[in-house]
Order: C-alpha cells, then structure tokens, then sequence
C-alpha cells in the first residue's frame, strides 16, 4: 500500500510504500525517468545469505542506460530500437584489412582477437562466430539479440559493435 507523508522543510509529499525485488532487477529507474528527481528517497535492504545489492550513482546509470544522446531505459527500449545506419547498410570490409596483432580468448562459438586496421591504425577486437556451432548449439535468437545489443548501445562501460562481417568457409 502506498500512502502520503510529507518531507520535512521542503513542503514536498513523499509516496510512502514498500516493493520487493528478484535477483537482477533494478530499483531506481523511475526516479530517473521522473522529472521531481529531489521528491524521492529510497532505503533498500536485501536479504539472504547470498544477496549482493549494488549501488549506481545516478549519473553513472545515466551514462550506461542513455549515453551520447541514446534514449534507451531497458531492454525494451533495446529491442524496438532502431538500428544504426551502417547496419541497415554495412560497409564492405575485408579480413585483409586488420593486421592480427595477438590472440585475446576463446568464447563458446570461437575465437577473439587484437587486431589493428591498416589504414586507420585503429585498436579493434575481432570476434569470430562459428555458425555451424551457433547452429548446432540453438543459439540463432541469442546470437542475433547480442548483435543487435551490442550494435546499438553506445556506452563507455559497453563494448560496442562497430562492423561485421559474413564469411563462407
Ligand atoms: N571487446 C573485447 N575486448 C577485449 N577482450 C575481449 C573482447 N571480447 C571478448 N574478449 C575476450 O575474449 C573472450 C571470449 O569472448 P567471447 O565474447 O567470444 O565469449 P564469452 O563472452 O567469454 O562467452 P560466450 O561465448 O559464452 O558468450 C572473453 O572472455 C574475453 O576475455
């Protein structure tokens, strides 16, 4: 239940209620899409031997979830985004044009290097994805969700996609 009180010396009236979260969702994010940012006050407790509960500072969170002018608040968002231009119309590009400067690890569907683009000298990590295994693993929706993701968010704590590439070996 939800009830008013007001906030000492400021004349303000405080929604007063309590909420329980599950693992991984975030409390907050209507305080930060709300315009009377100054009327909230939030006290979190989590509980349970193996409960974490992490704090963000709001310009951080604002940093992650909106960065460079993006407006995208959740997955949501992600998902009804529009993709960037050069995805709609990638740009040719070749293997040949990155120097491989090292190896960086091995994921599920293959391998992830350090490359550098020739002409540009431009540091990239270059992920190569298996179809074959994404295939056989049923992993088709995660792989293209994960694109899309990481194609459209554009945030300092992210890696961003910048280009790829369809390769029949
Ligand atoms: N952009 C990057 N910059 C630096 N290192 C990276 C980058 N992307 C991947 N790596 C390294 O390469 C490894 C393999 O990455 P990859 O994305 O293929 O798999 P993963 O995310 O670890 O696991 P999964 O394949 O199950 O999603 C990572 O664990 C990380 O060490």
């Amino acid at each position: 239940m939800v009830e008013k009180e007001a906030l000492k010396g400021t004349g303000l009236e405080l929604d007063v209620g309590t909420a329980e979260y599950n693992v991984g969702e975030v409390f907050g994010r209507k305080l930060y899409q709300s315009a009377e940012q100054e009327s909230f006050i939030a006290s979190a407790r989590a509980e349970g031997p193996e409960t974490k509960l992490l704090r963000i500072a709001a310009d951080d969170f604002r940093l992650i979830m909106a960065s460079q002018g993006s407006h995208i608040n959740g997955s949501e968002d992600i998902m009804n985004a529009e993709l960037p231009s050069e995805f709609k119309n990638p740009v040719p590009f070749r293997l040949e044009d990155f120097q491989v400067i090292g190896l960086v690890g091995y994921g599920s569907f293959g391998k992830v290097s350090l490359v550098r683009e020739q002409a540009t000298k431009q540091i990239f990590a270059l992920k190569e994805v298996s179809k074959r295994r994404v295939i056989s693993t049923g992993q088709i929706e995660h792989i293209i969700n994960e694109k899309r993701v990481m194609s459209i968010i554009d945030s300092p704590f992210c890696v961003k996609l910048f280009r790829f590439i369809f390769l029949f070996i």
